[in-house]
């Protein structure tokens, strides 16, 4: 497998993450402005802003809910969200930020104001793999926002299937760390459902060592998910060399058994702790600072273009020479770059092989139609999994 980093430059800046060179600071960047005045004069002008602000997000949300309205009569919230929308607004205020909150920051609260106003309709439903305190519930508020109403399930095929029977409007799935590699549970989803992916998440994923007692070194039996203990191997050598380390179904299922004693502890997510009533007693405890997991939203339509798009293709070769290349070539020819590549066995008879590939780019945009016709003398088969914005901060 391989895969390029997923910052695709701005617009304007070609260089990876500059900022045009002609972008003004802001002439009451508050360093220069507020640091002479007084506790209580900063605290009133604070106060105005705050009246500002409120003022203005109200305003916004009137002008959101007469945008639900042009939208004519729908039936229900999935149809008046607009990811493609939703990623040109967030993809303006990182354009905008000239600090000092960083683009993570300020992309989650313009998130958190879209997701209220689109839940004046009526809240999304969200299916991910549960139960609540996981790390796919957190992708799931940073993707949606919290005015959405979760359905925590027991396994990514049932996220699928609630949202194939439209009990959950989308799910969210991971599909790869960068530590451990791909989920392969969640590609073969993808050889027989009809889903498509309209979305993807990246989360930073922190690892905690939670127990309800307070010392390390009292622990002896560890709970966790098998991608976890992957992801801290390093650590729990080093630290808990002796101790029992016992593989379960979540992170947040091992946060639940670790509460039966004070010897015992769970590797998960800080979120955890307060679901299950733990404290963190280490962390974080990855073995890699940069360990992030990718997570898919699974919808069931496809979205138009929001300028800055991945499009996931799984393409089954025909069984002659150079195939594989062949099906490759239209892509480069068409100056679309390639992202990832890995090969699942197919399901459809031995030693047959359905490769995923992810593209830059959206099926609707003449370039990716063009290619997609050139792969047809090689592949037997072509489904497109989806096209969706790049993920943003
Ligand atoms: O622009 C739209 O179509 C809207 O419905 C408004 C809005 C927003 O708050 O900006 C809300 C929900 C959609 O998912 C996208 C954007």
């Amino acid at each position: 497998m391989s895969r390029k980093s997923d910052k695709t430059p701005k617009k304007a800046a070609p260089a990876a993450t500059r900022k045009p060179a002609s972008k003004k600071v802001a002439p009451t960047a508050p360093e220069v402005d507020v640091a002479p005045l007084d506790l209580a004069t900063l605290r009133t002008r604070i106060d105005g802003i705050d009246r500002h602000i409120q003022e203005l997000i109200a305003e916004r949300a009137q002008f959101a809910n007469q945008v639900g309205k042009a939208k004519g009569k729908l039936a229900a919230a999935v149809d008046y969200y607009r990811p493609e929308r939703e990623a040109q607004v967030l993809r303006r205020v990182v354009d905008r930020n000239d600090g000092p909150l960083n683009d993570e920051v300020l992309v989650r609260l313009f998130r958190e104001i879209m997701s209220a106003c689109l839940a004046q309709q009526e809240p999304l439903k969200i299916g991910y793999l549960g139960p609540e305190g996981t790390h796919s519930q957190q992708a799931v508020y940073k993707h949606f926002g919290h005015s959405i109403h979760g359905l925590p399930l027991s396994s990514i095929e049932e996220v699928f299937q609630e949202v194939e029977a439209g009990h959950a409007d989308f799910g969210v799935v991971p599909v790869e760390n960068s530590t451990q590699g791909t989920i392969q549970s969640t590609l073969d989803m993808f050889l027989t459902s009809k889903l498509k992916i309209c979305g993807e998440v990246e989360l930073r994923v922190h690892q905690h060592l939670l127990s309800r007692g307070g010392r390390i070194e009292d622990i002896e039996r560890v709970y966790s998910h098998p991608q976890s203990f992957a992801q801290c191997k390093a650590w729990l050598r080093q630290y808990l060399p002796k101790a029992e380390k016992i593989p379960v179904g979540s992170n947040a299922e091992a946060a639940r058994r670790a509460r039966s004693s004070d010897d015992a502890a769970a590797i998960a997510g800080i979120s955890a702790a307060n679901v299950y009533g733990l404290k963190s007693i280490a962390g974080p405890i990855e073995d890699r600072p940069d360990n992030t997991t990718r997570f898919l939203v699974i919808g069931r339509e496809l979205f138009p273009p929001s300028g800055n798009d991945r499009t996931s293709l799984m393409v089954f070769i025909k069984d002659q020479p150079g195939a594989l290349y062949h099906v490759l070539a239209p892509f480069a020819t068409h100056g679309l770059s390639m992202n990832r590549i890995e090969s699942r066995p197919g399901h459809t008879g031995l030693w047959q092989y359905a490769f995923f590939i992810d593209i830059g780019g959206h099926v609707h945009e003449e370039a990716m139609r063009r290619a997609l016709d050139e792969l047809d003398d090689y592949a037997q088969e072509v489904k497109v999994l989806g096209s969706y914005p790049v993920a943003i901060a």
